[in-house]
């Protein structure tokens, strides 16, 4: 087991590289399965469990894979099997997307339920829909989600809630379907929009990936194709956090600045300077002047709820109260008890958080209770006066690539231990 050991109070200068998205790679990468011919090859895959996760998974289908520093190829051609049982898959969410993929290509599915993070109920109903309405009988047994089908056919489908999950899973098994499918009321994050463009490098025909509405024609078979990531916008949103909590200035190279609005406009009107430039933002921070702010959090483009929590360590030092409104999970303030042994003053009423500002937080001994927790854990630690050690970074090493060496390239003192 290890730890992060944070001596915090140091602000935060120099230029930080964005990795590839954890939510794009993670869908991206079982999508790969269903190339039946040549081989992907994919870039700006970020070092993280999660994908190591997802590799290990895929593995054990049979598939061949090959890693070299951010570039994955993945080699779906022969037999496959239809069938993913390892722990793994119960270690992580996005294994969910096992599910698409195999029965887009091979008509049937039979995937362990799914992990990821404890950040409320996590149900799979609209993914389920979705299948069901392409002529799949699904059912639950055992713990594993079943999917058979004879043949997929295009429907029409309208999701309940917008769903980021539902939306790639079904459009997954939709590419390999008879006839058109129409996605209505479909999630529009940068990460949704990624998963398409690859799958329609990969032969699939899919259209509207971005808007509400996405329309695919179901093509005969995919193949394999050369494909490059996006930025992780959720990442380069906890690096321009991290810089305005601490104060500084930092250049968090390889992003793409619109997918970064909704955190960018929140950080202005706390008292922070964003310049946007092609791909590369320019954070400035004075960190005596900041200011509290309210936020909801949202489907894209709205507030991205995986910046909330990071968001929420910020707000602690920030003069005046600070609201949050959670409406995407139910049970995302989990960090906030940890956040109050470093003397931050937060009150926790259902989904809503009312944090007043304090003078200062307070090196304590904290833990990670989920990964974005975990980054906010840390962003509080580095501007928290004296030494604090996060516990439990096995959740921060699901989705964020060698945080510590990043933070220290900037300036911060923090090192990973033995526990
Ligand atoms: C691997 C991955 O990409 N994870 C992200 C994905 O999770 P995930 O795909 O699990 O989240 P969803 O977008 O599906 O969930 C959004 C909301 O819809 C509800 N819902 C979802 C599916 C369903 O079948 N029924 C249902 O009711 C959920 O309870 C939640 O309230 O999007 C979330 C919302 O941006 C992010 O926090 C996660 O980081
Ligand atoms: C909640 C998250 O991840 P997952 O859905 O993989 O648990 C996240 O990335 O913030």
């Amino acid at each position: 087991m290890e730890k992060l050991v944070v001596r915090g109070g140091k602000s935060l200068y120099g230029e930080i590289d964005t990795s590839g998205a954890k939510n794009a790679a993670v869908a991206i990468l079982p999508a790969t399965i269903m190339a039946s011919e040549g081989v992907c090859e994919i870039e700006n895959i970020p070092d993280i469990d999660d994908v190591n996760c997802l590799e290990r998974i895929i593995e054990s289908l049979g598939c061949k894979i090959n890693r070299s520093g951010s570039n994955v190829t993945v080699d779906a051609r022969g037999d496959i099997r239809k069938i993913a049982d390892t722990e793994d898959v119960r270690k992580m969410r996005a294994s969910y997307y096992l599910i698409g993929a195999l029965l887009g290509r091979f008509k049937e599915a039979r995937v362990e339920l799914p992990g990821g993070c404890a950040i409320g109920v996590r149900p799979i109903d609209q993914h389920i829909k979705g299948f069901e309405a392409l002529g799949a009988a699904v059912k639950m047994e055992h713990g594993s989600i079943y999917a058979v089908a004879d043949r997929l056919i295009g429907a029409n489908i309208y999701f309940d809630v917008v769903s980021v999950g539902a939306t790639i899973n079904v459009m997954l098994a939709a590419s390999l379907a008879e006839g058109q499918t129409i996605l209505e009321n479909a999630a529009r994050e940068p990460h949704v929009v990624d998963v398409a463009n690859f799958m329609n490098t990969m032969g699939a025909d899919i259209k509207g990936a971005g808007t509400d509405v996405i329309r695919i024609n179901g093509v005969k078979s995919l193949k394999g194709c050369s494909y490059s990531v996006i930025p992780d916008q959720i990442e380069a949103g906890t690096y321009m956090i991290a810089t305005a909590a601490c104060g500084g200035e930092v250049k968090v190279k390889n992003v793409i600045p619109k997918h970064l609005e909704s955190i960018s406009a929140k950080l202005i009107e706390m008292g922070v300077s964003i310049k946007e430039y092609d791909d590369y933002v320019v954070v400035t921070s004075d960190r005596s002047k900041l200011k509290a702010i309210n936020i909801k959090t949202m489907p894209y483009p709205g507030f991205p709820t995986d910046v909330q929590q990071p968001m929420s360590a910020l707000m602690c030092i920030a003069k005046g109260r600070s609201i949050i409104n959670e409406n995407i999970w139910e049970s995302r303030f989990k960090h906030v008890d940890e956040l109050k042994k470093m003397g931050a003053s937060i009150m926790v009423e259902s989904r809503t958080a009312i944090i007043e500002g304090v003078e200062k937080l307070t090196g304590a001994v904290v833990r990670a209770t989920d990964l974005r927790a975990g980054a906010a854990m840390v962003i509080a630690a580095l501007m928290a006066e004296g030494k604090s050690e996060v516990l439990d970074i096995e959740h921060i090493d699901r989705g964020y690539p060698h945080i510590e060496d990043k933070f220290r390239k900037l300036g911060a003192d923090i090192t990973r231990e033995k526990c």
